[in-house]
């Protein structure tokens, strides 16, 4: 059923209640979601992306039913994941004809999903495209935010930006607007959508609002693809999100390990009340993750400064549930944090170091870890308690944003001609192993840009984008 949003512009999604996991089960989603798509009558009329495939059919007769099909004068397609353009297959059938308006790699992306070789109008920033009655839609490409095809639609005269992905949540609701939701709810979905998805590629966040924010438009509302639309203030969710992208913590500390015998998990207990009696503000939070939900622990990762991962040994190595968390916090990419490894062993040990190791290597400042042999004795967990209340002390000064911030070079930035990602030798690539403080002509030639993977060639000088790259 179409909703009315604002003058000519209606909703015609899908409201997801079902949904429990997203992208197979890489992300939870305890509250559903909801596949946004919108249409505009104005004298020319505007399809503004679709739904998930399963909800293919029941898209085209719900839009039928407000529409005949043929009077859509444009499809645009912000986004071609296949929960924004799912419905496409089903809807190009009945209007094979219609023009699709997508970024250029938003042609690679349709036709690698569909393999059809539709009507494609390639776009870029900057581009309109004539509604009629006045008003136009303005497209704002948004490279890598969160895939290379990604576009965001501003419709003129209406104020409405449609953002696709971004400052979108996974939430299913029968209200459409911001402010008629659960606040808590709505906040818990929107920061674990940001941790989850959105932490690799802040840089490039804050660098398309401040873009977008250039020039000076009007905003009335954000419409987005997943979850609400932010009608009430909608510059709030900006805001948000150019906190979130500035290497966002709290006052809070989070233990998160496996345990088979239940000895690191009374480390962990152990640890955190040290913490806690050096320094009652701190908000801690611990995480069995056998029994944890990962984009949960994800989320509460983001929110801290520091994070302390545990696992007793096995066969040299840490047990594999601690091996998959560490492989989503490398890919996230996170920054400006602290991070210590704890754990019990019986008689080599190993998995303290491999979890350092790998904290090392996710650009965490990593902190001296902690270990015991076998079942804690009273003074093994004294000693677990003296180590939190040190680290407390030692987080004082320890974040490593302030670490990278005393590495002092005068070695330029260099940009990635692809997705604008911006290597500063200051902070360096501790994910690829380049220590912060590293000029350009020192890092390896192996290098490859972290959000879109080009390759070293690919960079030129910050300050000078249009010179080669030496
Ligand atoms: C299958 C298995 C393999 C193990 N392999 C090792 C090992 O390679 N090195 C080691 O030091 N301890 C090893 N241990 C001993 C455990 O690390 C030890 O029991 C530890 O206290 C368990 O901690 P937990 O109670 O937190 O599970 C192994 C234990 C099991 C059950």
């Amino acid at each position: 059923m179409a909703l009315h949003v604002k003058n000519n512009i209606y909703w015609v999604g899908k409201q997801d209640w079902e949904l429990r996991e997203f992208h197979g089960s890489e992300y939870s989603t305890h509250k559903g979601s909801s596949y946004n798509s919108y249409l505009i009558k104005e004298e020319k009329v505007a399809l503004i992306d679709t739904v998930w495939s399963p909800y293919a059919d029941e898209f085209v007769t719900n839009l039928a039913n407000e529409i005949p099909l043929e009077k859509i004068d444009f499809i645009i397609a912000n986004h071609a994941e296949i929960d924004h353009s799912g419905a496409l297959p089903a809807l190009m059938a009945k209007i094979p004809d219609t023009p699709i308006y997508c970024t250029a790699n938003g042609v690679k992306s349709l036709k690698g999903h569909y393999h059809q070789d539709w009507n494609f109008k390639v776009v870029k920033t900057g581009d309109t495209l004539d509604l009629g009655n006045g008003k136009a839609l303005v497209f704002v490409e948004a490279p890598m935010l969160h895939w290379p095809d990604s576009m965001m639609t501003y419709m003129t005269e209406d104020a409405v930006l449609f953002s696709n992905d971004a400052f979108g949540q996974h939430y299913a609701s029968d209200q459409l607007y911001n402010d008629l939701v659960d606040q808590n709810e709505l906040h818990n979905e929107c920061i674990k959508y940001y941790a989850n998805i959105l932490t690799p590629f802040s840089k490039l966040v804050t660098a398309k609002i401040h873009e977008v924010l250039s020039f000076k438009l009007p905003l009335d509302m954000i419409c987005t693809s997943h979850g609400i639309i932010w009608r009430d203030n909608p510059a709030q969710i900006v805001e948000q999100y150019l906190k979130w992208a500035d290497s966002y913590q709290e006052n809070q500390i989070t233990l998160i390990y496996d345990t088979m015998w239940e000895s690191t998990r009374k480390m962990s207990e152990a640890i955190a009340a040290g913490i806690r009696k050096a320094d009652p503000s701190v908000t801690i939070k611990q995480f069995n993750l056998a029994n944890s939900d990962k984009n949960d622990v994800l989320t509460q990762v983001f929110k801290s400064k520091a994070i302390l991962v545990g696992s007793p040994t096995v066969n040299n190595v840490m047990l594999p549930q601690v091996a998959a968390l560490l492989e989503e916090i490398q890919g996230l990419r996170f920054t400006g944090k602290a991070a210590a490894a704890f754990g019990s062993h019986g008689w080599s040990g190993g998995a303290v170091e491999r979890i350092t190791q790998r904290l090392k290597e996710s650009g965490f400042n990593t902190l001296e870890g902690t270990r015991i042999e076998w079942r804690p004795t009273q003074e093994a967990l004294q000693a677990c308690e003296a180590y939190g209340a040190g680290l407390v002390a030692q987080l004082g000064g320890a974040d490593s944003d302030a670490a990278a911030s005393a590495v002092t070079t005068e070695a330029e930035p260099m940009v990635c001609r692809t997705c604008s990602w911006v290597y500063e030798p200051k902070t360096g690539e501790p994910n690829q192993g380049v220590e912060a403080g590293t000029a350009w002509e020192d890092v390896p030639e192996s290098f490859l840009c972290p959000v879109c993977f080009m390759g070293k060639d690919d960079f030129v000088p910050a300050a000078d984008p249009a010179a080669k790259a030496a």
